[in-house]
């Protein structure tokens, strides 16, 4: 009998982090991978692997998500139900969303060992972002495997008791996307760019931002274009009513900017390489924006990625119209940072994660 994998996936940063995951793991002998459509966010995950070319096997249907509480009850039921059914051997579950730590309570409940992708990230406050660095942390002390993508993360697992043979430093899994797509070499036209000689690539969507926050980086970015008459802006706006009424509210109709929807991976990758900075409140442009040499202004109040900030690729600001448009004008007038190579010694690796992931998965499956 094959060992049998469930991959639980709930957003589209999951369904990026997690594709190289899942096609090494299928490669793998003597090992059955369900690949689970957790219910969160379920449109945007069966978008999302279908611009990569997979296919999830299985899909209970979206959860309502009238509360956090009920999201996580609803989604832990959804993924218990499955590995249960299907008889799953191990969990695996990626970074710190709702499917994440509804899978890691759901393989809790069954009694069957967690694969944590991206384990290890904190940041200095114990729930803030909220909530991701709650679910985080109460994640680890249910994994039995901990894939840690930086030597800080392998660090912060270590300074919280996690025994160091459970903890695997493997790389970043997104960096294996970009590093497949840079190494595609190929054009992709972007016909929304504003016609100005330089760009800025805007993200938001972190719910500590929504409200009050969007209107800061809102009325900060207006700034910005007034004093720069060659920049344009493109920003994708996020799915989320909450988040992209209100962007529309602030930026539709300005000649300079392009409100566009949610890109697919490949269109955002293209449009991040091109971009002369990102503003962003994201966790995986942190990661993806340095090695392909695009400065990125972090409008958060702190972030799990300091090597970002440490390599000078990343740079924090408080959410404060003025210091945000100084800092961009600081970047603007900066040569940009060098790219990282998808080399082991590069933070966030060499971009061939998911390979060592489902290899480490499958000798344990064998050897528990
Ligand atoms: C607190 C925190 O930092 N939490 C993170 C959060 O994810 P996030 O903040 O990185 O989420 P987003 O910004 O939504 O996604 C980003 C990805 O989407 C691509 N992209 C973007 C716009 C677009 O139009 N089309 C695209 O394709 C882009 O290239 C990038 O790869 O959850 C993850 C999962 O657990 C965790 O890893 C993670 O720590």
């Amino acid at each position: 009998m094959p060992h049998r994998v469930l991959i639980a996936a709930g957003t589209r940063p999951e369904c990026l982090k997690l594709a190289s995951v899942v096609r090494a793991l299928r490669a793998q002998e003597g090992l059955q991978t369900l690949l689970l459509n957790s219910g969160q966010h379920q449109a945007m995950v069966e978008r999302t692997f279908a611009q990569l070319g997979l296919a999830c096997d299985l899909a209970p249907g979206q959860i309502s998500a009238a509360s956090l509480s009920h999201a996580l009850s609803a989604l832990r039921a959804q993924i218990r139900q499955a590995a249960k059914a299907h008889g799953a051997d191990l969990v695996v579950s990626q970074g710190d969303t709702s499917t994440a730590y509804a899978a890691a309570l759901a393989a809790r409940d069954l009694g069957l060992p967690l694969a944590h992708v991206e384990a290890g990230l904190r940041t200095s406050h114990p729930y803030r972002p909220f909530p991701e660095e709650l679910f985080r942390r109460r994640i680890a002390p249910i994994a039995r495997l901990h894939f840690a993508p930086t030597q800080q993360a392998a660090a912060n697992l270590r300074g919280e008791g996690v025994a160091d043979e459970r903890i695997h430093r493997v790389g970043n899994s997104v960096i294996d996307l970009l590093r497949e797509e840079v190494e595609r070499r190929e054009p992709t036209p972007l016909p929304f760019l504003p016609a100005t000689r330089e760009h800025i690539a805007l993200t938001l969507h972190r719910r500590e931002n929504y409200g009050r926050g969007l209107d800061l980086v809102c009325a900060a970015v207006l700034e910005l274009l007034q004093q720069h008459a060659e920049l344009g802006l493109v920003c994708p706006v996020h799915p989320n009513p909450a988040v992209g009424s209100r962007i529309r509210r602030h930026l539709a109709g300005h000649a300079r900017i392009a409100l566009v929807e949610p890109l697919d991976y490949r269109l955002f990758i293209a449009l991040l390489a091109r971009a002369r900075l990102a503003i962003t409140d994201s966790g995986g442009i942190q990661e993806e924006a340095p090695y392909l040499g695009t400065p990125v202004l972090v409008v958060r109040e702190n972030t799990e990625r300091p090597e970002s900030v440490a390599l000078g690729a990343a740079t924090l600001v408080p959410l404060k119209p003025e210091r945000i448009v100084a800092e961009a004008d600081r970047l603007l007038r900066a040569a940009p940072p060098a790219r990282l190579a998808f080399a082991p010694e590069s933070p966030y690796g060499d971009g061939r994660s998911g390979e060592r992931i489902a290899a480490t998965i499958a000798r344990f499956l064998q050897n528990p």
